[in-house]
């Protein structure tokens, strides 16, 4: 169980606030889902999350982002499990050399990262 990963990729299609900027909620949508796809591989249910800590918004995610969602179980309880979580940005949209140029972040960047506990029936 400790070192189960799951990683989810979304097109960021909306943004938020002024300049296509989105929301920190997006990324804790994004981590619900990846942190219930693990649930769902180690016990067989959807889990429910119990609480974040250590959310940190390292840098912006912008509309015309595509984001990795990454979850890695790091330690087991009885009903209990921890999970490092972090976002990054793989391809950014370029509006400034034509309207739809983008372009592959290498390497990825690093934008939201947290803990999570996830508990299980
Ligand atoms: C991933 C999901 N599919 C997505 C979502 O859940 S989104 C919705 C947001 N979450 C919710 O709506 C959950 C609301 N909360 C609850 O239903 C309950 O509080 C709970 C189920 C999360 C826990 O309640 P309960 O089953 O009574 O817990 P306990 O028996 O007291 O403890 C069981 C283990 O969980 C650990 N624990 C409980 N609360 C917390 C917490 N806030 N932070 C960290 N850990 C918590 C507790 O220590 C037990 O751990 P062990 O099994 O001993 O390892």
């Amino acid at each position: 169980m400790i070192g189960t990963t799951v990683s989810h990729r979304r097109y960021v299609a909306d943004g938020h606030y002024g300049g296509g900027l989105v929301d920190g909620a997006y990324a804790l949508a994004l981590f619900g889902d990846v942190a219930t796809e693990v649930c769902i591989r180690t016990d067989g249910d959807e889990g429910l999350l119990a609480g974040y800590a250590d959310v940190r918004f390292l840098a912006p995610v912008r509309a015309g982002d595509v984001v990795e969602a990454t979850a890695v179980v790091v330690a087991a309880g009885a009903r209990s499990r921890t999970l490092d979580l972090r976002l990054t940005v793989l391809c950014r949209a370029r509006r400034d050399v034509r309207p739809s140029a983008a372009e592959v972040l290498d390497p990825p960047l690093p934008a939201v990262t947290a803990r999570a506990t996830v508990v299980v029936p």
